[in-house]
């Protein structure tokens, strides 16, 4: 946890990123989520990473990486993953497996490392909200700790923080009550560090970028099934899988970009109600 990974700047002094998340892989490559293949649509989503041709320097994949406990799904993570030329960091999602995930992800070389200086202007760190078994996320007093300590080191650094759960109403009444339960320990953390702006999560499978106490939160879609925005109950959306890039600029200005498949092939079953 305390490993600290340093990276520099590949192109000029901008910093891009790619985020993945909420991959859902299992076992069987032929095993679906809501009639969504995850295999397939995780393949399909580093397909068309691969024809953007961009240029990048890091992948973020913040959470939700499998949906089975297994080693094998965190395999496939990792097979797909592998196919990018770039450094990959994670954090754990409420369905993850730490046990398999932490060693089946570092045995192939993907990096554990929680705190990552990128440049020379700006640095992640990447939280685990995970309460095993259920749904939603609390921060622990650890966890806490550890984030006022990393952000004590470099507090001039612009920071993007990490974590699977959401801070702050999505506006999903029924993805509200799997949100993160103590918001407000982690913004008396934050409270500390002006440079500690942006906020990026996975979980609720849609596109958000909201204001929270004078920060940006920003969530982004799965490489599988979607959530429909504004809904009380839970409600399947119909938009593709997708991806986030962020450029992260030396004064601290933050540009982001949503992208998704072109192709309707991965349509979800509508009539499901739950997982
Ligand atoms: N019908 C449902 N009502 C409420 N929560 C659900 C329902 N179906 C699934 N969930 C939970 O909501 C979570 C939202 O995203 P996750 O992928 O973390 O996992 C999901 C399930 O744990
Ligand atoms: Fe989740």
């Amino acid at each position: 946890m305390d490993s600290l990974l340093t990276l520099p700047a590949q192109d000029g002094s901008d910093i891009r990123i790619l985020q993945i998340t909420d991959t859902h892989l299992f076992a069987g490559k032929h095993q679906s989520l809501l009639g969504v293949n995850t295999w397939s649509s995780f393949d399909a989503v580093l397909d068309a990473i691969e024809v953007q041709q961009r240029q990048y320097d890091l992948i973020i994949a913040t959470g939700d990486l499998a949906q089975d406990h297994t080693v094998e799904a965190y395999q496939h993570f990792v097979a797909g993953i592998n196919r990018l030329p770039k450094p990959c960091v994670w954090l754990p999602g409420n369905h993850d497996f730490q046990p398999a995930m932490v060693d089946t992800l570092a045995d192939a070389g993907i990096k554990s490392d929680k705190h990552v200086l990128l440049g020379d202007h700006w640095q992640l760190v990447l939280l685990d909200s995970q309460v095993f078994g259920v749904p939603h996320g609390m921060l622990s007093e650890y966890q806490l700790e550890w984030l006022h300590t990393a952000l004590s080191k470099y507090p001039e650094r612009h920071t993007l923080v990490l974590l699977h759960h959401h801070p702050l109403a999505s506006g999903c009444t029924w993805l509200d009550q799997h949100s993160l339960r103590n918001p407000h320990q982690l913004e008396a953390v934050l409270q500390h560090f002006p440079r500690a702006r942006n906020l990026v999560c996975g979980h609720i499978h849609q596109e958000l970028d909201l204001d929270w106490h004078g920060r940006r939160v920003m969530a982004s879609p799965s490489t599988c099934v979607q959530f429909k925005p504004h809904c009380t109950n839970f409600t399947i959306d119909t938009l593709a899988p997708g991806w986030r890039w962020f450029t992260l600029q030396p004064d601290g200005t933050l540009q982001t970009e949503v992208n998704r498949l072109q192709s309707d092939m991965f349509r979800p079953d509508l009539d499901s109600e739950g997982y």
